[in-house]
């Protein structure tokens, strides 16, 4: 691998430097240095320099639905979209609920070779709610998974909950929740409960189906000792339950989608089903409330939920439609255009909540370091002044379902960089 010579960007949106890097990793970071021989120069005046993006929450649809991706496209989606890693959910088919299915998204994963693919293992059997799935064995493996969940389905109940917090404790993993209290708001559920609701006649999703559950699951990870992560935490009144378990001084994290930042529950009047996400959509109060809960770090991090469907899952009528929507290739544009340029999060910041704190909340070594000599060159560089209007056909995702189509924001990504080898760039892969 020749030696990669990053020149004048700036750090973390800060001072303009230049980067150094050979054998995948930095080897020195200063001002007008230069490489003899064999050097890949990457000329990046103007631009900032980040460590690569790390998803926690990204639905690949290998094994089962390649239709609508593969563990290859969403990976090249991925790398597009500024991330260097991602940890794959496990509702695939069959459900990555084994040591051997663990091992198989890794693989598959190194075979695309554009992002490192970390599996994401089930609490529980065929996400069944009942039955523990082999979670100890899943950590032995080659695949060292550290982050389980259910995520499509709630793990509902409290026993199975407790339990597979006792487990994961004794190796310092993690379970993630899609909290959904199942009798509160059931599988039809796809509209924020409210007004709106009513008026459309689209069966609802209250709130507290998602606080109550947090709440929950903050009282079990005090009680057993171990850690909780709240997937896609939509609502004001979820905020509050996780501020408050934060103020306690209980194990828990939690992520925001850049969909659930930006959109709010109007786009549904329209019945498009590009639009229908589970959790919903959610008014402006909620969107302002995580706004405000991202920027003072009781949500940790940023997490795409990227969730690609066929066209035939997806082209129905809205209660019928899938749900889910893409979000890898826009997160950046989304999540820069939204709180940074709205003054509610500088590029440092930005970095930590999309990077840093994704990869602390997985134990996923290797991405989001510091930028400094002796640290994996495994970076974004990304254009704060840009411009893009988002066209679904140039994704690079086998899936259509991209409810971003047509909106333009500030902030692009121009190259991803894995171990010092170029990924994706403006001009595309290398
Ligand atoms: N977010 C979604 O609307 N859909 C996800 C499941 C999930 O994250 O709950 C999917 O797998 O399609
Ligand atoms: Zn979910
Ligand atoms: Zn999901």
């Amino acid at each position: 691998m020749s030696d990669l010579l990053i020149t004048g960007a700036r750090l973390l949106g800060g001072e303009a430097k230049d980067v150094l890097v050979r054998e995948g990793t930095i080897v020195e970071v200063g001002t007008g240095l230069d490489a003899p021989g064999d050097v890949e120069r990457l000329e990046a005046d103007g631009l900032a320099l980040l460590p690569g993006f790390v998803d926690l929450h990204t639905h690949l649809r290998e094994p089962g639905r390649e239709d609508a991706e593969t563990i290859a496209t969403g990976a090249a989606a991925a790398a597009a979209g500024g991330y260097t890693a991602v940890l794959a959910m496990a509702n695939t088919s069959p459900v990555t609920d084994t040591a051997e299915a663990a091992e198989r998204v890794l693989d598959l994963g190194h075979e695309a070779g554009l992002v490192d693919v970390q599996p994401i293992g089930a609490v529980t059997k065929g996400l069944a709610g009942e039955e523990l799935a082999e979670l100890v064995l899943m950590h032995r493996s080659r695949a060292r998974v550290r982050v389980f969940s259910d995520d499509g389905r709630c793990v509902s109940d409290a026993r199975v909950m407790r339990r597979a917090l006792e487990y994961v404790r004794a190796f310092g993993g993690v379970v993630s929740q899609h909290s959904q209290d199942p009798d509160l708001a059931g599988p039809s559920a796809c509209c924020h409960e409210g007004e709106l609701s009513g008026r459309l006649g689209l069966p609802g999703w209250p709130s507290v189906a998602e606080s109550s559950i947090i709440a929950r699951d903050a009282q079990l990870a005090r009680h057993t000792g171990s850690r909780v992560h709240v997937a896609h935490v939509t609502t004001a009144e979820g905020v509050e339950v996780v501020r408050w378990a934060k103020a306690q001084g209980i194990d828990l994290t939690a992520e925001v989608t850049p969909h659930h930042l930006l959109l709010t529950q109007d786009l549904l009047s329209g019945y498009d089903p590009t639009f229908k996400v589970n959790p919903p959509l959610r008014p402006s109060e909620d969107v302002e409330a995580l706004r405000a809960a991202l920027a003072d770090g009781t949500i940790d991090a940023v997490a795409t939920d990227h969730a690609p469907h066929a066209r035939h899952d997806k082209e129905h009528a809205f209660v019928d439609a899938a749900f889910g929507m893409l979000g890898l290739e826009t997160a950046f544009a989304v999540v820069h255009d939204t709180m940074v340029r709205g003054g509610r999060l500088d590029l440092a910041t930005l970095a930590d909540r999309m990077s840093t704190a994704p990869a602390r909340i997985a134990g996923l070594s290797g991405h989001g370091s510091a930028i400094e000599a002796g640290a994996p060159a495994t970076l974004v560089l990304v254009d704060t002044e840009a411009s893009q209007t988002v066209d679904a056909a140039a994704s690079k995702s086998l899936s259509r379902n991209n409810p971003w189509h047509g909106m333009s924001f500030t902030g692009a990504v121009h190259s991803t960089i894995l171990r010092g080898r170029v990924t994706a760039s403006l001009q595309g892969a290398s």
